[in-house]
């Protein structure tokens, strides 16, 4: 949870040599707290530390964000959503990245998160070339898992890919990135219109083409709507792409990408498995309603996606104390 809100500042306590000692005081904290380490991401107005806390000796990932380019960039909103929606995942037992708490000075604010030691799935994909079966199934349902929880909350990520697929010391999932997630107020039925930030982020992103715009949904594309099922429709990209090693719609034009997506053209290689090609074929579906699991009701998770036989054998509910398949 967040370090509760800021009370008289307790007096520094110099670190005991015994740290189950130091209950660490849950005043606000300040930059002061943290030894600062070395850089382990750039975003566009953020910069991501390793640091660790001199009152517990952990390690954390701090991301830092500048403020006036947060204001220049005009993505206060952006920030203040992803600050929202992490909290909101503060009871998450897995599968996202934590925030442990918030804090600022003059010029920059400080987001306090879980540190996740073996970076984002991509990389592990590509070193490979692409996943066994074993490796699909294991990371598609630790991934199943977050959506889960994340739709059940009323919460749609939106921007679904394996560059925001972190993984921990363990190699378990932690999704994160979630300035461009949807909060479904009132009716969760009906389809969100995808809001202005949405846009901008993906129409300034998707013009320079860093991959957010390989992993847009069709309702996306052709009325602007975003709805639990446009992250089910980029869980379909995601397994295509552990299995592939590339997305299922890629092209130098982005015109033609988004061609392809709303003609659906995708290949699956031959001497594919059925299990997999079924799975992704049920997922990338245009029409949003038809996908699977679009049909589950909310809040109770996807028990139709559960069933498929891609995910013969995977035991869901011990996916996080499971040890996970080496990828090789
Ligand atoms: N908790 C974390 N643990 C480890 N690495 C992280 C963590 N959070 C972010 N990173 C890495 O730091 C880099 C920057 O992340 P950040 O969220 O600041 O920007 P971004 O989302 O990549 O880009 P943008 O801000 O343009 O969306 C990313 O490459 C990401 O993989
Ligand atoms: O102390 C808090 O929790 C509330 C502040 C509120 C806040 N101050 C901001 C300044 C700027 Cl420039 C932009 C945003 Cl989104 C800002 N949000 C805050 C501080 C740090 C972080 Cl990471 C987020 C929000
Ligand atoms: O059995 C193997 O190791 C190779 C097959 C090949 C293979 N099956 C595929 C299914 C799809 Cl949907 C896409 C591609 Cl590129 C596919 N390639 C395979 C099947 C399933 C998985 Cl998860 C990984 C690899």
């Amino acid at each position: 949870g967040v370090v509760a809100s800021p009370s008289t500042l307790a007096p520094r306590v110099p670190p005991t040599t015994n740290p189950s000692l130091t209950n660490p005081p849950t005043h606000k904290r300040t930059p002061k707290d943290f030894i600062f380490g070395k850089v382990i991401g750039e975003g566009s107005f953020s910069t991501v530390y390793i640091a660790k806390d001199i009152h517990t000796s952990k390690e954390y990932a701090i991301k830092v964000c500048d403020k006036s380019h947060i204001i220049k960039q005009k993505k206060t909103e952006y920030v203040k959503r992803e600050k929202e929606v992490l909290n909101m995942l503060a009871d998450a037992k897995h599968s996202f990245v934590r925030l442990f708490c918030t804090f600022q000075d003059a010029e920059r604010l400080y987001f306090v998160m879980s540190y996740a030691k073996n970076g984002e799935l991509l990389p592990h994909i590509n070193k490979v070339g692409s996943f066994d079966i074993e490796c699909t199934k294991f990371y598609s349902a630790e991934i199943l898992r977050g959506l889960e929880y994340l739709h059940g909350l009323g919460i749609i990520h939106r921007d679904l890919k394996p560059e925001n697929i972190l993984l921990d010391d363990k190699m378990h999932v932690l999704i994160t990135d979630f300035g461009c997630a949807k909060i479904l107020k009132d009716d969760p039925e009906t389809p969100a219109d995808a809001d202005a930030q949405q846009q901008q982020r993906f129409r300034e992103r998707s013009g320079s083409f860093v991959g957010t715009a390989q992993y847009v949904s069709p309702e996306l594309l052709i009325n602007n709507s975003v709805s639990r099922a446009s992250d089910l429709w980029a869980l379909g990209c995601l397994v295509y792409q552990m299995v592939a090693g590339l997305p299922p719609f890629r092209s130098r034009s982005e015109y033609v990408m988004f061609q392809k997506i709303l003609k659906l053209e995708y290949d699956i290689p031959d001497g594919f498995c059925e299990l997999a090609r079924s799975f992704v074929n049920q997922l990338l579906v245009l029409e949003p309603t038809q996908r699977l699991g679009a049909l589950d009701e909310h809040g109770a998770g996807y028990p139709s996606i559960r069933a498929h036989p891609f995910f013969e054998g995977v035991d869901f509910e011990t996916l996080h104390e499971q040890t996970p398949p080496p990828i090789y």
